[in-house]
């Protein structure tokens, strides 16, 4: 495998008990890169980060970093991956520094306080997100679009190399849209991460640098992403025959 590629998929095969959604799947990924993952709902996008984040069993194999996902502990305590889900609630009241400092866990023993320089980096991700200002304010009283944002400020604090967005921008506004996936750039070209998104935000895709993948295509192939494979992609997804494959 190419020391380059921080993501190999080979031959996945992922779905549940008699309904395969992802078959076959072969993806080399360079790092770092950002991916779109596209595609109709129920296509199977938030079973490909389930199946990778080992929620549901899969055939074949995966490599992130060069090591074989089954043989990882726990991918996340090591710094490989970080995953932000669809919806994540928090069912206790916490102010959001505290929510969002928490992403350092990895440089922590069980149990042991954080600093005051953790404190710092966890207001630091808040500015980069534009939330700076939510940072004293109880996190489960937030709107969802901020509640985003936070779980992006933590996440951004986990520094794993490659992390797994399941539709970050959903309920948020369209500033705080194209904010997000200016972020996700800058993590991509001067934090060196690899970010895989699921997002159906078309329209803040086509000059981002990087790749789509339309899991709707009867064989998902990385694109390199430009204007004309967004148009290309989204006249496919709006034709009756698209929804036709699989
Ligand atoms: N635990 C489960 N058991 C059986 N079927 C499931 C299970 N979870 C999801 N599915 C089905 O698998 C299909 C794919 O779901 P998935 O969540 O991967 O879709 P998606 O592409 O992420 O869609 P969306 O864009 O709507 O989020 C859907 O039809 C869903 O109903």
């Amino acid at each position: 495998m190419s020391e380059l590629s921080v993501l190999k998929i080979e031959n996945l095969v992922a779905g549940y008990e008699q309904r395969v959604l992802l078959r076959n799947l072969f993806l080399c990924l360079p790092a770092p890169a950002f991916v779109a993952i596209i595609g109709h709902n129920g296509c199977g996008k938030t079973t490909l980060f389930r199946a990778l984040t080992d929620r549901i069993p899969y055939q074949g194999t995966v490599h992130v970093a060069g090591q074989n996902l089954r043989q990882v502990r726990r991918p996340a305590a090591t710094g490989l991956l970080a995953h932000l889900p669809q919806r994540s609630s928090v069912g206790f009241p916490i102010e959001v520094r505290e929510l969002v400092v928490m992403g350092r866990f990895r440089h922590h023993r069980f149990l042991s306080a954080y600093q005051p320089h953790d404190y710092e980096l966890a207001e630091g991700a808040l500015q980069r997100v534009g939330a700076l200002h939510l940072a004293r304010r109880d996190f489960t009283q937030l709107s969802g679009g901020e509640q985003q944002l936070v779980w992006l400020a933590q996440l951004a604090l986990q520094d794993a190399q490659l992390y797994l967005l399941d539709e970050p921008t959903q309920q948020l506004d369209v500033y705080y849209r194209r904010r997000i996936f200016d972020l996700l750039r800058d993590w991509v070209e001067q934090a060196g991460k690899t970010v895989l998104c699921i997002t159906h935000d078309l329209d803040n895709l086509a000059d981002l640098p990087g790749y789509l993948l339309n899991l709707s295509r009867p064989a998902p192939q990385l694109q390199p992403l430009s204007a004309a494979v967004v148009r290309a992609e989204r006249t496919f997804l709006e034709s009756e025959e698209s929804l036709a494959v699989g």
